[in-house]
């Protein structure tokens, strides 16, 4: 149930059936593949998500770095981002649940997307909550999901961001929990959630393992990727926790400052393992940025993606056991970073994995001679706030 002192089921009583039922099915599909669940699982994510993602070696920013970068893929998945890995998983597993319909929150808008195409791939109906600030930001997104046949909720009360959006699914879930599946976008909720996302994102850090091994002969000396809810970095980093040898290093956003605004409840910044302190958020005992009274802050940062004031049970306990290295990196940072694998590349990234990339332009020195970054997702949906955003400055 929990990772070390994280995690649990932090929910309202209504809520334990669903939550049990979803953890047999869990034990029973993913963990045992009754019905050769996992077989079906892999092999849809071949020939409709297009799994395995390249491990690629950038030359330009090895040139640069005088280290060997190799980038995962993974704005390669159907859909532009990680996100298909674990709602295409969850979808599945609904099925074989019998539920009849699925619902899921969004942020940037890829996790809405990639569980309104799963759904559309396995004849689901699919309705997505997304807080209107977030809608507004990420337009694209929302033309994608109606598309794939999805109806999406604006969610109107509080930011409009995350947070709001994922209370309102959860609210939707307490009535409806009978025939609908709740596709959470991350490594964040009540158990079993946290662990069922991580089991299908695991495939990134499965199919890496192998390929850097083949394609450098070694495991890595380091391996970095971007963190909002964790679900991408966990994914990246899974198969390699037993590896000691191997440096993991999750990077937050830094926004504009790493300091919290006590009176306005502010931060201008979503860096939770880096300055957070433990609270439950969405049914999880985890690291939260929170005033001194517990009330959560409203985050920030440059890309939608990573705007969470939660993160990951898992990933904290791994930061407080020194497994995993929290960074974070502003906004700035990250832009210039979007600019620069975009030029030297070829490669547009999400802004989200743009954090991961502004760290190795600022830390290379530290990460060895072998470093395997995550690409999570690809940057179209990101041109428009990234043009914006460097006129401004
Ligand atoms: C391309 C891309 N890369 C990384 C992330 C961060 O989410 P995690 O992988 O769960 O840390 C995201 C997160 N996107 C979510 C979404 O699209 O709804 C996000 O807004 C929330 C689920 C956190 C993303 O789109």
């Amino acid at each position: 149930r929990t990772f070390g002192d994280y995690g649990g089921q932090y929910v309202p009583e209504a809520l334990m059936p669903a939550l049990q039922e979803l953890e047999d099915a869990y034990q029973r599909y993913v963990l045992d593949n009754e019905d050769g669940f996992m077989d079906e699982f892999r092999e849809r994510m071949r020939d409709f998500g297009g799994r395995p993602t390249p491990l690629q070696r950038a030359d330009r920013l090895s040139e640069r770095y005088g280290r060997e970068i190799y980038l995962k893929r993974e704005d390669l998945v159907h859909g532009g981002a990680h996100k298909l890995n674990n709602a295409l998983g969850q979808v599945l597993l609904a099925k074989y649940m019998d539920k009849e319909r699925i619902i899921a929150e969004t942020g940037a808008g890829q996790h809405g997307t990639a569980t309104a195409m799963a759904a559309a791939h396995l004849d689901m109906p699919c309705e997505i909550y997304m807080g209107r600030t977030d809608v507004n930001r990420q337009r694209p997104n929302v033309y994608r999901m109606r598309m794939n046949g999805a109806e999406v909720n604006p969610v109107d009360a509080g930011s409009g961001t995350l947070k709001e959006a994922i209370n309102e699914t959860m609210r939707d879930w307490a009535t409806t929990v009978e025939r609908t599946h709740y596709v959470i976008g991350s490594i964040v909720g009540p158990h079993p959630f946290p662990r069922l996302v991580r089991d299908f994102q695991s495939v990134i850090s499965a199919e890496a393992r192998d390929q850097i091994q083949e394609q450098a002969g070694r495991l890595p000396d380091s391996v970095v990727a971007c963190a909002g809810g964790g679900s991408n970095t966990m994914g990246t980093f899974h198969e390699f926790v037993p590896d000691s040898s191997v440096d993991l290093y999750a990077v937050e956003a830094g926004g504009s400052s790493l300091e919290i605004d006590q009176d306005e409840g502010l931060a201008p910044n979503s860096a939770t393992l880096s300055t957070g302190t433990d609270g439950v958020l969405h049914g999880a005992m985890t690291k939260l940025l929170q005033t001194t009274d517990g009330q959560i802050v409203e985050s920030h940062s440059v890309s939608a993606g990573l705007d969470y004031a939660g993160v990951g049970p898992e990933l904290s306990h791994l930061v407080d056991t020194g497994r995993v290295t929290p960074a974070s990196v502003d906004d700035d940072a990250a832009l210039n970073a979007f600019h620069r694998l975009s030029n030297l590349e070829g490669i547009i990234p999400a802004l989200e994995s743009s954090h991961a990339l502004g760290y190795l332009e600022e830390n290379h020195a530290e990460l060895g001679d072998l470093v395997v970054v995550n690409v999570s997702g690809r940057g179209d949906k990101d041109l428009e706030t990234v043009l914006e955003e460097t006129e401004k400055r």
